[in-house]
This record gives C-alpha cells, structure tokens and sequence, in this order.
C-alpha cells in the first residue's frame, strides 16, 4: 500500500525513465523493507521483494557480485568488500562474457599481467573481442567489477581468475582512466536494466585485488593453488539453481495466473449452437494449451526446491573440504536450467498467444513477462551448452553403470529391473509411480542410444571429438529426458510427503500426472522407440491427459488464484483479481502517450496537406485524383 512502491505503467516510460525508476524503487524498498544492519541477501524478505518489484535493478550486483565475493574470496577480503557491497556503499557486477566468447570460457581473451615489481596486475583487453560485454549492471551503475581474465605469471597462462576492479571515481562516477565502459543499449527484454559494456586498458590493481579462496600469487609472484578449481565455476552453478525459481517458476507463474483467469471472463463463439458464448477456457484446445503449463508451474518449483537443498547440502560439504557432489550437481543444474527455462519460455508464450489480440498488448502484462523468460534461455549458461554438459555426465555414467551401482540423480542408470509398462487402461497412465517408471525407462534408453551411437561410430575409426559433435542432438535429447525424469520422480515424491489436505494433495496429483502425461503425449516417439509404451498404449495416454484436463478445469481459476500474485505485481489488465478486461483495457490504452492530445501534432503536420485535398474534393470543391 505504500505509494512508493506501487508501479507506475512501465510500457509507457523510456528506458531511461524505466532504468530510473527500477534504481529508485529498488533502493527504497531495500532501504524501507530490509534494515541495514539485519540486510541478508537472502531470506522471506527478498522473496517478497522480488515479487513486489516487477522490474527491479542490481539484479547482478545482488545476486551474482556478492555470492561471488563470499565464494571466492579470502576471509580478509570478504570483511573487506562485503559489508561495502551489502549495504550498496559500492555497486558491483560479475563481468565475465566477453564480445567475443560467452560460453567457452577458456577462449576468455581479457589478462591481468602479474607485475611483480609493483606488486599490482595490469588489466588488458588486448583486442575488441576481448571487451567485456552483456554484464548487467555494469553499463551506468556499477563502480566495481568482480572481472573474470586469464591471469599471466612471467608470460605462463593460469587460467580464468577473479580480480576485484574498481571502474568508475567514488566521488564523481567518472570512468577511471583505462576504462571505456557504456550501455549496450536496448535489448528485448531487461529495459530497466543497464548491461554494459567494458574495455580496459593497462588499467593497474593491487595484487590484493586477486579473489584468493582458491589460489593466491605471492609478492614474489609465486602462484598457490589451494582448492579444487573447478569451485571456480561455482557462482554459474549457485545462479544457475537460484534462478530456476526467481526467473522461470514466479513469471510462468503469473503468465498462467493472466491466461487463466481471462480465458474463465473472455467469452467467445459457442459449443453448444443453440447454447449462449461461452468462455475460452471451455475450450479443451484452450485447457490443452493452459493447465500444462500450470502444471509445470508446480512441478518445476517441487524440482527447484529439491536442487536448491541439494546445492545447500554440497555447500555444506564443500565446506569442509568435501567436493564430491559438484559433477553431480554440475550436470543437474546446468540440465535443469536449460530444460526448465526452454520449457518455461516456450510455455509464456503458448499461453500468450491463448489470449488472442489483447495477448499482444502490452497492457496484458505478458508480452514483458515472455520476453523477460527469453533470456533464461542463454544467459548463464546457454541451453545447448548445458544441456551437453548435462550430457557429458549422463554419458560418464551409463559407463560406470556397468559395474557400479549408482546412487543420486542417475541411479536408473543402473537398475536393471523390468521396466515394461503393464497399463490397461488410461486410469493406469494416471498413477503416479507408473508415470515415474516410464519417465525413468526413456531417460535410460536416451542415454543408452546416444552413448551406442557414438561408441559405434569410434569403433568404426571415428575420432570421439567428431562422434560427439554428430551425435549432439542426441545427446540433448538425453539431457532432456533425464531432466524430465528427475522433475517428475522429485514432484511425486514432494508431493507424496507433503502434509497438506486430502483434496489439496489430490489436486496436486492430478496436477504432477497431466505434467508427466503432457510430457509422454508431446515425445511420445521417443516412449514407443525406446519400447516404454506400445501404440494403444500412447492413445490411453492421450486420453489420460484429456480426462485430466476435463478433471482440473472447474479448479483451474482456484490453481492460479492460489499463487496470490497482487494486481499491482501483475500488472495486467487481463489478468486482474476483479475480472474487468475491457474497462481495464481502455483505461491503459487511454494513458498511452500517444493519447495526451486528440490530434498528434507531429504527425498531423505530415497529413494536413492530404487531409485537406480529401475535404475539398468530398466537399464538391477539389480537382478529382489523378487517379
Ligand atoms: C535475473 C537475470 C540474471 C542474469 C545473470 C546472467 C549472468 C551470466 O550470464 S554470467 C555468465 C554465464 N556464463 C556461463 O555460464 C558460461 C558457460 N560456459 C561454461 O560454464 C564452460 O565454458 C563450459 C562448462 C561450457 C565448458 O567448460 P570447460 O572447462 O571449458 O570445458 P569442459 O566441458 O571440458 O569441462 C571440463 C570439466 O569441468 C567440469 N565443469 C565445467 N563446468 C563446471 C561447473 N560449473 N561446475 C563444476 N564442474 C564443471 C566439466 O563437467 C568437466 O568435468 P569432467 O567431465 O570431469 O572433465
Ligand atoms: C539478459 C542477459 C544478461 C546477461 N548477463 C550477464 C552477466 O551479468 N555477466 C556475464 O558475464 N554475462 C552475462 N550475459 C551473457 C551470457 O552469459 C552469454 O550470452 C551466454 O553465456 C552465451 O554466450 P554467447 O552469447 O557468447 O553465445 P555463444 O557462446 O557465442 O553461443 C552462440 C550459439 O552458438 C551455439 N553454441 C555455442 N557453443 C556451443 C557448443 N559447445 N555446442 C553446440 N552449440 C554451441 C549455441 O547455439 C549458442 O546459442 C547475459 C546475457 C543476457 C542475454
């Protein structure tokens, strides 16, 4: 209720004024919501906070500059640069892509050159494909930068490091000499949101400034490692499990709450002819294209709780000293970011495109909503380049899995049981641990198929580089249905234990059952290739999805109301609580800019000439048209 915080119509602001207005807000609500001296960078508060603010700014500074300080900083430096970036004394990003390389990291070309005379690095971004480009924040408001470059020791490389750089004067927020850094200007998405760019040119830091968890370079430039340095990747690791909630559950989310709650007002054409219109969501093409991704809306946030206590589990670990779980946890969020974000996107869009005309205004809220969940597809890891490395693993251990008995995610790897499906009929598609077992028959084959094809191709004197290269869209495919199975495996199970209502806990079920099902009926080439389910039974799984369908659609608007999303965080005239489309809709065209005066002026100049040729001749005065 605080006025401060209520939006204003961000789709008829600039982007400056939208760059603006998300500092402002952010800066408030932090101030207002989160006292200084109790400031967490995580906890109930920041979750509201995230859902109270639709645009917000310092997204990196908060959640990737700071992480990262706490995971590869010494505890000297830690008590240095923390409390400063805590409390926004110094506003910092995480610059690590570059013009030239984002997802292959050891093609990074920025060097911090060890000057062992002065005990300082020299920074350099040796050509313009070595400036750092895409980091958020860093265009106009970061005035340090956590920089990830090759680091060189008497002309010996050392791989990519972290280095603390100030860019910008504390006093005046003038770029500091060397540094050439701006906006990138407009994106499709992200409008508040300053991504930058940052060239650097001999630009000089303390040896201090080296982030020193993991390895250190003395005065003499000795360098030390003291860890194990993949944990040097382990901020993409920590984003990338955060994410999933933050940037693909909540805006789906909210996508779904719009397309839902509109489909049950927006009334059009009829089923019955001699009946009255009825509303879109009567539809079962309409219910087909919504209550999916409902559906996926829960069993992505069940999967992300389970990989976010995973990740706080191996932190735990890692702590002392332990980092077994890291490929295990690598593969798993680096598969689940990039299925969940593909599915998460395309789903925005599905039930964008549900809402007809008005689901391309902007006034609807999903147009900002699709093209925000665009972006998770590539940042932090793009899809295919995760999905390959989700691959990689899956591949080591289908290997292992021929003498070991594996344990965690991919313990079907290794369970030889029959795991051929009996169902009769569609009820028997709808249980849960039937559902589960196909999931994990496909995620097996996948694997299995993608790893034959290439053993047979090596075999046959293709080099292994190029067998991988060939078969990578199997090995996607393999990533994909090991995500799948986990997704679905964690939901039943969350759900299983979870003690909630009976008619609650059936809701979710037939809610974990129409996710799984939609999966088979949308790869269903893949259940009848792997032998999982025969033809008859790929009909009585179609006709379990449509039976849940018809099951769920008198609940649908209950579901999404359930998410608890205020009309000011949704923004959306479609979507509001009290179902006034239309008023809402022509109340929003109304304030668009365009509409302060009747007549445009600029353009009416442009017309009057024609408009007034038109009126003389209509009038019986004017020359006919050439015409
Ligand atoms: C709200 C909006 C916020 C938006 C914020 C956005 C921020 C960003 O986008 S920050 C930039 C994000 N960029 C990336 O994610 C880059 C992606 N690329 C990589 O991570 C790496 O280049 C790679 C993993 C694709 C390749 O790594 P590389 O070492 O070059 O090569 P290999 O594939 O041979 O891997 C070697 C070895 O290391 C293991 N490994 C790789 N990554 C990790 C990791 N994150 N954690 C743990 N282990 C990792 C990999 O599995 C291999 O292991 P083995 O198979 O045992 O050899
Ligand atoms: C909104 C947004 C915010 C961002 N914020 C940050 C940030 O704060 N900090 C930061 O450092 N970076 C940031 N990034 C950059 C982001 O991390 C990179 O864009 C991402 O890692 C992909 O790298 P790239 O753009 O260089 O694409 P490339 O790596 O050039 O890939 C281009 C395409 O090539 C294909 N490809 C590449 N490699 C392979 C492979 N091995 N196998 C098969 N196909 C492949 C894929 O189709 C890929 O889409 C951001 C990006 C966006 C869009």
């Amino acid at each position: 209720n605080d006025t401060s915080m209520q939006h204003r119509n961000l789709n008829h602001m600039t982007r400056e004024e939208r760059f603006s207005e998300a500092m402002r807000r952010t800066l408030y609500a932090l101030k207002v919501l989160l006292p200084r001296e109790g400031w967490t960078p995580v906890g109930p508060e920041m979750k509201y906070l995230a859902r109270a603010i639709k645009e917000f700014t310092f997204i990196i500074h908060a959640g990737v500059f700071i992480p990262c300080i706490m995971s590869y900083g010494t505890n000297e430096q830690i008590a240095k640069w923390f409390p400063l970036a805590a409390d926004f004394r110094i506003i910092g990003t995480y610059a690590q892509t570059e013009l030239g390389h984002g997802s292959f990291l050891r093609g990074l070309e920025t060097i911090a050159t060890y000057d062992r005379a002065n005990q300082e690095f020299i920074i350099n971004c040796p050509k313009i494909t070595a400036m750092k480009w895409w980091p958020g924040d860093m265009g106009k408001s970061a005035n340090h930068v956590l920089l990830m470059a090759e680091l060189v020791i008497d002309g010996k490389k050392y791989g990519m490091h972290g280095f603390m750089v100030q860019i910008r004067d504390l006093t005046t927020h003038e770029p500091l000499p060397g540094v050439t850094v701006g906006d990138i200007g407009a994106k499709l998405s992200f409008e508040s949101v300053d991504n930058g760019f940052l060239y650097l040119q001999n630009v000089r830091i303390p040896r201090e400034n080296l982030l020193s968890k993991l390895s250190e370079v003395h005065p003499d430039g000795t360098y030390i490692k003291k860890g194990n340095q993949r944990l040097m990747y382990g901020s993409m690791v920590r984003v990338r499990v955060n994410l999933i909630a933050h940037e693909i559950v909540m805006p789906l989310a909210k996508a779904c709450t719009i397309a839902v709650r509109y489909s049950a007002v927006r009334r059009q054409g009829l089923i019955n002819p001699s009946k009255e219109e009825v509303p879109v969501l009567d539809y079962v093409a309409q219910q087909h294209k919504l209550l999916p991704q409902v559906a996926t809306v829960f069993m992505a946030h069940f999967a992300a709780k389970q990989l976010v206590k995973m990740h706080h589990d191996y932190s735990l670990e890692v702590e002392k000293g332990n980092t077994s779980q890291l490929p295990e946890l690598h593969a798993l969020s680096a598969g689940m970011k990039a299925c969940l974000s593909e599915q998460g996107a395309a789903g925005a869009e599905i039930v964008r495109r549900a809402c007809g005309g008005h689901g391309y205004s902007c006034g609807s809220g999903l147009p900002f909503i699709v093209n925000r969940m665009l972006a998770t597809c590539t940042y932090e890891g793009e899809n295919t380049v995760m999905q390959l490395q989700c691959a990689r693993y899956l591949i080591k251990c289908a290997d292992q899995a021929k003498k070991d008995k594996l344990t965690g995610s991919v313990w079907y790897l290794s369970d030889f049981s029959n795991m051929s499906c009996t169902a009769q009929t569609f009820g028997d598609l709808q249980e849960p641990s039937v559902l589960v077992k196909l999931h994990e028959r496909r995620a097996k084959c996948a694997v299995q198929h993608a790893g034959k094809k290439m053993q047979n191709m090596v075999k046959n004197g293709t080099p292994a580089h190029d067998a991988w290269n060939m078969m990578a869209t199997l090995l996607i495919n393999a990533a994909r249905a090991h995500i799948m199975q986990y997704v679905v495996g964690t939901s039943v199970t969350y759900i299983s234990e979870l003690s909630c209502s009976a008619s609650l806990k059936k809701i979710l079920t037939q809610l974990c059952a129409l996710y799984a099902l939609h999966n088979i009926n949308s790869n269903c080439g893949d259940f009848v290739k792997f032998g999982c389910l025969t033809s008859a039974q790929c009909d009585l799984a179609q006709e379990a999805e449509f039976n849940l369908l018809k099951q769920l659609r008198p609940d649908a608007v209950g579901i999404v109301d359930s998410f608890d999303f205020t009309d000011d965080i949704l923004q959306s005239c479609l979507g509001a609580y009290d179902g006034n489309v239309y008023e809402r809709l022509f109340e929003w065209a109304k304030q668009a800019p365009m509409n302060k005066t009747e007549v445009h002026q600029d353009s009416y100049q442009y017309l009057q000439p024609y408009l007034h040729e038109g009126r003389d001749v209509l009038e019986g005065r004017g020359r006919n048209s050439k015409l």
